[in-house]
């Protein structure tokens, strides 16, 4: 069974306090993580207080971003190895808004993705709706071909330690959310495309988010539907009341 996750990317929003304050305040208010996981994306200066804030309750705290080498010359990165012996345990990779003003390529997220499953990093990795066509004999697959290249080369284990958002770049900030169809339709062709090159087993274990303008108004729409097993959430996961309400749909 795959146990639904809702979970808040900050952004670079929040200075050490305020995101020290926010855990404080959510922490006890949470679901056991067997029934619904909880996460929080936030800044990589706040993580260690985050965590240390948060104890032993279920909210996980996720790093942003990090970089595919463990250490060495690589000024103003942030290694896997030292996030995960910091109690980070996951890492959105991949977002669009990496992708566009840090010019992320697929080959540069795969190696993200790589070095994060190596060091026991789970990491969201986020997509965008591009298409493409794969051809096995007569049949014409239609794949989410970002993803292609992002997990290429991952065996069947580490995929399933992966979690996939869907993310429309036209959804993200805008206030203009997928309809739940259309985004239903978005975690299926992904689901389909790790079907292809996974398997259905494999590809049934695999969690797929929606993300883009998730608010408190549209979070159970999306949520009914089957293939959609979360949601990843900026603006609206900034305030606490929103984010307990979120979870609490
Ligand atoms: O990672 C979260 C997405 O970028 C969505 O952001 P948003 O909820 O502010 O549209």
């Amino acid at each position: 069974m795959r146990v639904p996750i809702i979970a808040g990317n900050w952004k670079m929003n929040k200075d050490v306090q305020e995101a020290v304050s926010f855990v404080k305040q959510v922490k006890d208010e949470l679901p056991p993580a067997n029934q619904l996981e909880t996460a929080i994306a936030g800044p990589t200066l706040c993580l260690v207080p985050m965590v240390k804030a948060a104890g032993k309750s279920p909210l996980k705290i996720m790093a942003e971003n990090c970089y595919y080498k463990d250490d060495g010359a690589y000024t103003g990165e942030t290694s896997p190895y030292a996030l995960y012996q910091a109690g980070i345990h996951h890492v959105i990779l991949g977002h669009s808004e990496r992708r566009t003003y840090f010019n992320e390529s697929d080959d540069m997220i795969n190696k993200k993705v790589k070095a994060a499953l190596k060091n026991g990093l789970c990491p969201i990795v986020c997509c965008d709706d591009t298409m493409g066509r794969r051809v096995t004999g007569k049949k014409v697959h239609w794949v989410v071909s970002r993803i292609l290249a992002d997990v290429h080369g991952l065996t069947d284990d580490e995929i399933c330690h992966v979690t996939i958002a869907y993310e429309p770049s036209w959804a993200i900030g805008t206030g203009e959310s997928a309809d739940p169809d259309q985004a239903a339709e978005g975690c299926y062709l992904i689901r389909q495309t790790i079907s292809d090159m996974y398997g259905d087993n494999v590809a049934n274990d695999v969690r797929i988010l929606y993300g883009g303008s998730v608010t408190t108004a549209n979070i159970n729409a999306l949520m009914e539907k089957q293939d959609i097993d979360g949601v990843l959430v900026g603006a609206a996961s900034l305030n606490p009341a929103t984010f307990l309400q979120l979870v609490h749909h």
